[in-house]
């Protein structure tokens, strides 16, 4: 049945879609529909089925997310999402899924927010960038990268290291989910997208945005794999400003400029030239405060971790879109080719390289100096 002002669609279990699909269970539910688990009855296995809602924007929408899932077929890549069949059914576009295990938030939270090892984080970091490299190489920007939407491939599995138990996807695998964000990089429009927390600095002041966003956005995830906390916790466009610049310093001047030029930033008045910070609203709450003071540098967030994950988060993390790297070069990052560490032996190699690390946060020494003098050292 249909829910006439929301257009959602509320299947009951037992329910057959198109004759063919059992739903068992509702999964999930989002912003362009509902997500049943469904036993194929023609191939007697599981499926996911995403029923998209019956107003037509929703529609639309889903005919764009069918359009981008298939297009990136043929490049079988094993970390996107495969669309296996679709279907109109009672004004409501369907799509076909494999039926994947859980989100990467929901491994995080059977974690207790404790987060992964090093290890693991690149592992499952090269996961989820490989799936975004191929979105990429259709010319679009997914524009939604979010622990919601990455997932696991298969069922998690429970492992037990030092007498902790920790819950994570078989192998490595992951995959990258919910396409129907995905914007075709010269069609892009300067709206407000990407959910809040993984929204870089130019979707907020209103400037184009390109590839570089998305970049933004898995650098956030990164930081969530290893340290089980999201980096930056609020719902208001300036506190997340401040939250940016707490940690990555000034904004350039010049992306003010930008912003002020375009006037598609409503919250431009709180940025104070003189100064060139970013100055708290007056419609900020306490808890704005509080979550601002509690945030660090990144250095210090990821304090304990090997510094090539901490040189390629901040470099994911840079202000300006130009200044980070494309996804390819962060595929290339020394980090991705670091041999794997025991946890217990991994503390740091900050220390050694103190005067190089200080020298990069200082701006003397550019990304590719420093990756060549990594080369060099044999890192
Ligand atoms: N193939 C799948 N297998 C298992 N669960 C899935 C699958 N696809 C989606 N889900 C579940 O359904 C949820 C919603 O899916 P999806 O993100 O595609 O919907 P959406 O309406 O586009 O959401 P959003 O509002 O984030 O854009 C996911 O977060 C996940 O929990």
């Amino acid at each position: 049945m249909t829910n006439k002002y929301e257009g959602y669609y509320s299947g009951k279990k037992g329910e057959m879609l198109n004759n063919q699909y059992q739903i068992q269970k509702e999964l999930g539910s989002g912003t362009f529909g509902s997500v049943f688990q469904c036993i194929d009855k023609q191939r007697s296995k599981y499926v996911a089925v995403k029923i998209l809602r019956a107003i037509d924007k929703y529609y639309e929408a889903g005919q764009a997310e069918l359009k981008t899932l298939i297009q990136i077929r043929p490049l079988s890549c094993q970390q996107v999402v495969e669309v296996l069949d679709y279907f109109d059914f009672s004004g409501h576009l369907c799509i076909v899924f494999p039926l994947y295990g859980q989100t990467l938030l929901e491994l995080l939270k059977a974690n207790e927010f404790r987060g992964y090892n090093i290890d693991w984080t690149r592992e499952l970091s090269k996961s989820f960038l490989l799936g975004i490299q191929a979105v990429h190489s259709l010319s679009k920007v997914h524009t939604d990268i979010k622990p919601e939407n990455i997932m696991s491939k298969g069922k998690p599995v429970s492992t037990t290291v030092r007498g902790r138990v920790f819950v994570h996807p078989p192998g490595a695998d992951l995959v990258l989910i919910d396409l129907g964000s995905a914007v075709e990089v010269d069609k892009r429009k300067p709206v407000l997208v990407c959910t809040r927390q993984y929204r870089p600095p130019e979707v907020m002041l209103g400037l184009d945005f390109d590839y570089k966003l998305d970049v933004w956005s898995a650098g956030c995830c990164m930081f969530e794999t290893i340290t089980g906390r999201t980096l930056f916790r609020t719902h208001n466009t300036v506190c997340h400003l401040m939250q940016i610049q707490k940690i990555l310093g000034k904004m350039p001047v010049n992306m003010y400029q930008q912003a002020a030029q375009l006037k598609r930033c409503k919250e431009i008045d709180s940025y104070d030239l003189q100064t060139g910070l970013w100055c708290f609203p007056s419609n900020y709450d306490e808890f704005e405060k509080q979550a601002l003071a509690g945030i660090k540098t990144i250095e210090d967030e990821l304090e304990g971790n090997k510094y090539s994950l901490i040189h390629l988060i901040r470099w994911m993390l840079r202000w300006d879109p130009n200044e980070r790297p494309t996804i390819q070069q962060v595929l290339e990052h020394p980090f991705f080719n670091d041999p794997p560490r025991d946890t217990k032996g991994i503390q740091t190699d900050a220390d050694d390289w103190k005067d190089v690390i200080d020298a990069f946060v200082n701006g003397q020494v550019s990304e590719q100096d420093f990756i060549a003098w990594w080369k060099k050292v044999g890192k």
